[in-house]
């Protein structure tokens, strides 16, 4: 029986796609989901990797993209929410419009996509099957400037527990909490400076770490309900 496919929400692009093209090259069928088409997705398509597009900023494209999903597939070897929207917090009249967003994003797409997932994760004739969600460091310790993103991300973590309790024993549920994996396209020397000062070990990694962490959970059958830090040691500091 050929084996089921891994599912990575949000793998057109860094830790997502990083992790979509490890899992290929590990023999995995994969399947990504993007809210974006662009010229990047097709060297995901030509290594045999699935695309579904998917917009999460509202309840009615996640409950489409599941229908797309569920017609693609009939079982998954494991779920990754890896899918997110650093937004900084909105001013004025936006705000409340982004805060529901980033909860539909980092908490309700989840939450429905493990409620309608677990019959296709409990079709998987492996033995193991995973849910990962990417939280963050700051799920734990807030953001001044990213409030909203933060607390969905909380929302997240907590989520991490009530499925690993739900799901026990057929579907082991866990986070990762990255801090400073990647930097983004517009950052500076300064900035650079800054963030890896935040850290004990005072550097910008790379997505290897997180395939490293995800990997990790994959591979272990007595792991589920915790959130694995990949931070660097920021909370020495
Ligand atoms: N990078 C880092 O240093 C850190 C990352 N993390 C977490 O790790 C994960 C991966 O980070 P990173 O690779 O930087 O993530 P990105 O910021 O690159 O976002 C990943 C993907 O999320 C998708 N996405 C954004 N909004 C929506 C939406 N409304 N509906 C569907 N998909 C959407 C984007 O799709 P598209 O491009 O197609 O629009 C994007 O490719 C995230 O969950 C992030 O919060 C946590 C701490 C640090
Ligand atoms: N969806 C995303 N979430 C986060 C990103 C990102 O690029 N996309 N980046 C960070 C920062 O690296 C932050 O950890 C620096 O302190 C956080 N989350």
């Amino acid at each position: 029986m050929s084996a089921s496919p891994i599912l990575i929400t949000g793998g057109a692009q860094r830790l997502g796609r990083h992790c979509a093209e490890r899992l290929r090259d590990d023999g995995h069928p994969v399947i990504v989901s993007y809210r974006r088409e662009r010229d990047e997705l097709a060297a995901l398509r030509e290594r045999g990797i699935v695309t579904l597009q998917a917009d999460f900023a509202s309840e009615a494209g996640i409950l489409d993209f599941i229908a797309r999903l569920k017609a693609h597939t009939g079982a998954l070897r494991a779920i990754v929410h890896n899918a997110s929207d650093w937004a900084p917090d909105a001013t004025g009249e936006e705000a409340g419009a982004d805060f529901e967003r980033l909860f539909r994003i980092h908490m309700l797409a989840p939450y429905l996509i493990n409620l309608h997932g677990r019959e296709l994760l409990e079709a998987c004739s492996e033995p193991q099957r995973d849910i990962v969600h990417l939280t963050d460091h700051v799920a734990q310790t807030g953001s001044r400037k990213h409030a909203a993103y933060a607390a969905t991300k909380a929302g997240l973590a907590n989520l991490t527990l009530s499925f690993a309790a739900m799901y026990a024993p057929s579907i082991q549920v866990n986070a990762i909490a990255p801090s400073l994996i990647m930097l983004g396209e517009g950052d500076d020397e300064a900035y650079v400076e800054k963030v890896k000062a935040r850290s004990a070990m005072g550097m910008i990694p790379g997505p290897g770490v997180i395939y490293q962490s995800l990997r990790y959970l994959l591979d272990n059958r007595y792991v589920t309900g915790v959130t694995l830090p990949v931070d660097g040691g920021r909370h020495l500091r």
